[in-house]
């Protein structure tokens, strides 16, 4: 099934709760912020027990549960290096380390495909200035020769190349290629997450690739939190992210929470060395009629005098496809998956049935699920689909008005 389609305008209405960016306001304080013990319990999951054809059913119950309960888990054994990881951490350590005016040598609004540095004090998430430095890159690519600014298809200007600038590779010599090197092995780990998703909802292990196509699109952002004097001040305020998935790596600092949807608490999402966190965006919660949970979630600042330093990279479709509104999901998260569907079952000689019937907590999982009123979906894709293009493009002008203001703008 193909949902591509020639290249178009047309825009599902789109009610996310968005970032927005304003200048410079007042850092503010956070009188109410408590940190919880955790109710629930972010699972780790390894995917090697992905790849492995005899742990792969357990993998998935296991994947689906922690997307239906909270949209977030651990990610270990993820085959990307710890040189690489370390290496990506020090570059970026070195980049926020230079001083100010080599930094701003890339400044986002130099470039029309929204990539490079940001200062700290500018972006806000509801109403709550996001006190953190930070760095875009994105796919390494030619830019569109055709683009216009000023016409429909304005999401093509997001195509083209980063900003990797002379005198900062002179002083930080693995930046560039430490970073492209990471978003590769990025992109390959979450291919096999976006696969692993489509299996664990009874799909076929190319559900989503069929749907999205060879070439998703995805962003890295490099942040760099100060610590601070006073822990009552947000680093990035509440809110879910907007594409299919997330994949963050974090430093040992801590402050990164995400909220119980059941109970509104704020739990730790604790760093945890070796791992990533995989977070679902509100692409996947839309597409499985809130079966999968897109996290809330935010990050706390620390007095510990120790900056924190975060890597999300956000994994979305191409940028010229349609996403259909919703999916065919099974809605029972006690339904076992399906021997036809999934690629475990190819391996059925080596593995029991057993392995993919449900635990007896999935009881409560149900519940959940039947709180959720999500019935059995028909196939919707051709209806209310929206252009992933123009939804990124969305969210990136929102973050990065002054980008929009210089390249897009008709005023200028
Ligand atoms: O820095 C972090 O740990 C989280 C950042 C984040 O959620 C975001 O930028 O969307
Ligand atoms: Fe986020």
């Amino acid at each position: 099934m193909s949902v591509r389609t020639p290249k178009t305008t047309t825009t599902a209405v789109l009610q996310y709760p968005r970032k927005t960016t304003i200048s410079k306001p007042a850092i503010k304080s956070i009188p109410t912020l408590k940190s919880t013990s955790a109710p629930i319990q972010i699972k780790t999951l390894s995917l090697q027990d992905y790849l492995c054809l005899q742990t792969r059913p357990r993998f998935l119950r296991e994947m689906r549960e922690s997307l239906i309960e909270i949209g977030t888990f651990y990610i270990k054994d993820h085959g990307v290096p710890t040189e690489l990881t370390s290496g990506v951490m020090k570059v970026i350590q070195d980049f926020f380390s230079l001083p100010l005016e080599e930094k701003k040598k890339i400044l986002i609004g130099n470039s029309r495909h929204f990539r490079g540095y940001k200062v700290m004090g500018e972006e806000l998430t509801n109403n709550e200035v996001d006190h953190r430095e930070q760095l875009q890159f994105g796919p390494e690519q030619d830019a569109i020769n055709t683009f216009v600014s000023t016409v429909p298809l304005e999401y093509e200007g997001l195509q083209g190349p980063n900003q990797w600038c002379t005198s900062i590779l002179a002083q930080v010599p693995q930046f560039k290629s430490h970073i492209l090197e990471y978003m590769t092995q990025l992109e390959i780990l979450s291919q096999h997450l976006m696969e692993a998703i489509a299996l664990s909802l009874n799909l076929d292990a190319s559900y989503f690739r069929d749907l999205f196509g060879l070439d998703p699109y995805y962003r890295l952002k490099c942040a760099k939190y100060p610590s601070v004097d006073n822990a009552a001040t947000i680093g990035c305020g509440a809110h879910k992210d907007t594409g299919f998935l997330t994949v963050l790596l974090q430093d040992m600092v801590g402050g990164l929470q995400g909220q119980d949807p059941t109970t509104s608490e704020w739990m730790d999402t604790r760093p945890v060395p070796e791992t990533f966190i995989v977070t679902m965006g509100e692409a996947v919660e839309r597409l499985t009629g809130g079966l999968y949970r897109a996290t809330v979630h935010r990050v706390l600042n620390n007095t510990s005098g120790m900056d924190r330093y975060s890597i999300p990279f956000f994994f979305d479709p191409a940028l010229d496809v349609k996403v259909p509104h919703q999916i065919p999901v099974s809605v029972s998260a006690n339904e076992p998956l399906s021997p036809t569907r999934s690629e475990a079952m190819s391996m059925s000689s080596h593995c029991s049935l057993s392995d993919v019937e449900a635990d007896s907590d999935d009881d409560d999982l149900d519940n959940l699920v039947a709180a959720l009123d999500i019935r059995e979906q028909e196939d919707t894709s051709t209806e209310r689909s929206w252009s992933n293009g123009d939804h990124i493009f969305e969210t990136v002008k929102r973050c990065h008005p002054e980008v929009y203001s210089r390249w897009y703008s008709n005023e200028n």
